[in-house]
């Protein structure tokens, strides 16, 4: 791309100079240098600003590091010609890889969270999205399942995102209704995050920790973002199938340590053929998912929960205190199970806690390491990559089974990985693994 020249503008009296270089828009007034990287560049146009007659140069951008604030500029061009190409130019440069004023369809659960959704949206998200010149349909959800029901049947092709102004809750069922929808292909809209429920997992995993908690860098990654595909996990449990994007969780650790709780089940796993290769930190940063696009199926290879198990399958019988199975690094914030997991490796971490190994002592271990993802260099866990997996439950007694963090029937059910279903917009097609294995 042909580099783009600076342009001289005004500040009053001041002569100002605006460039764009190598991903960095710098504004230069005598001595004075504002440098902000071009992706938190919202907008640049030439606009006639309601309070003067003049024609300016208007700028819009997420402006700080750790936090980001929404600041607007406005400068007098000296040549209107060249500011108008200049601004056009730009705006490409900026929105290089995604789309500008982008239609949004946005569900706001008013019960997420601390019922703070809606101001969420209007105090912090809603300026940058106008900021950027999106524009939206807004649901608020009426009840349980409502978002999941619209998602079946509305038409997409208006929509350039569908983004959840809620918890992990409503990205499930936003999934949840795209996958059961007559054409597969219509899965494949991106869907955005913007975190406003107690545990926001998912955008804890596209932030990374360190910045987890701002709704500017969500509302960037919507405007700015890049699809990434994610595997889905396929559930089914006595005759319901539906899909998991989450974790899968049996047996809770606290139980086990403070009312010594017994999980006893029967697990059976499809281990994946490269699992004794594949458990080392390397296995993350060598892995390339454009290297490994596959074609979009959701139909189970494995079958059904109901059928036979199949042969070639481990089976693991046990007590245990905790199986954990996922398809993100953290389920919360500081609880990262698998620091190994990967978005679209087609596979499903597998923590597995057994109880004849896992005194009470070594089980407060076990959870003070899971917070920085340690868990797994200690002896008594089984960390395993799988294709899919079954658990039954041995007793009858009422447990506790939870998939994507809400609590589910306790009942056998099997989970199956398919690959690359959904697309998630993240800031540079991965997730943000801001932590490092001690
Ligand atoms: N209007 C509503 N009334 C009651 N429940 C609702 C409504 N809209 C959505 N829900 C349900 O609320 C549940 C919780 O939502 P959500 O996950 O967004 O918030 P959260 O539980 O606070 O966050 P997290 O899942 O990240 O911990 C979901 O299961 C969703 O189906």
């Amino acid at each position: 791309m042909s580099e783009i020249q600076p342009l001289q503008v005004k500040s009053g009296n001041t002569d100002v100079t605006l460039s764009l270089k190598d991903d960095n828009f710098s504004i230069a007034k005598y001595g004075k240098l504002i440098s902000i990287p071009s992706r938190n560049i919202l907008d640049v146009s030439l606009k006639t600003l309601e309070s003067s007659t003049s024609t300016n140069v208007i700028i819009h951008a997420l402006v700080g590091v750790k936090k980001l604030c929404l600041k607007s500029f406005d400068f007098v061009p000296v040549d209107m010609e060249l500011a108008a190409s200049w601004t056009k130019s730009v705006k490409n440069a900026v929105y290089k890889n995604a789309k500008p004023s982008k239609h949004l369809k946005i569900f706001i659960n008013p019960f997420s969270g601390t019922g703070k959704a809606s101001k969420v949206f209007d105090n912090e998200i809603k300026p940058i999205f106008d900021a950027a010149g999106c524009t939206y349909d807004i649901t608020i959800t009426k009840y349980i399942n409502n978002a999941r029901e619209i998602m079946q049947t509305i038409d997409l092709k208006p929509f350039d995102v569908i983004v959840g102004i809620s918890g992990d809750g409503i990205i499930h069922e936003i999934i949840n209704g795209l996958l059961v929808r007559e054409n597969i292909n219509d899965a494949t809209i991106p869907i955005g995050v913007i975190p406003a429920g107690s545990g926001n997992a998912l955008n804890i995993c596209l932030q990374g920790e360190a910045v987890y908690k701002s709704l500017q860098h969500s509302a960037l990654t919507i405007i700015k973002g890049v699809p990434m595909k994610i595997d889905m996990c396929s559930i089914t449990q006595g005759d319901k199938r539906y899909f998991s994007f989450m974790s899968q969780t049996y047996g809770v650790i606290a139980d086990s340590i403070f009312e010594g709780r017994r999980y006893s089940c029967e697990l059976a796993i499809k281990i994946a053929e490269s699992n004794k290769e594949i458990i080392r930190d390397t296995y993350r940063k060598e892995y390339n998912s454009d290297r490994n696009s596959v074609p979009m199926s959701r139909d189970n290879k494995y079958g059904t929960v109901n059928d036979p198990i199949p042969d070639d399958w481990t089976i693991l019988t046990d007590d245990v205190s905790t199986i954990l199975g996922g398809k993100v690094p953290w389920i919360g914030k500081g609880t990262i199970p698998f620091p190994y997991a990967l978005p679209n490796d087609g596979l499903i971490d597998l923590v597995v806690a057994r109880r004849d190994k896992l005194s009470r002592i070594k089980s407060f271990n076990f959870m003070t390491e899971m917070e920085v993802g340690n868990h797994i260099k200690m002896k008594e866990i089984d960390y395993y990559k799988v294709e899919a997996f079954r658990l039954t439950p041995k007793s009858s007694k009422d447990g506790y089974i939870s998939i994507d963090g809400e609590k589910v029937d306790f009942a056998p059910f099997q989970v199956e990985a398919l690959p690359q279903l959904i697309n998630i917009l993240s800031i540079d097609g991965k997730y943000q693994y801001d932590f490092v294995i001690q």
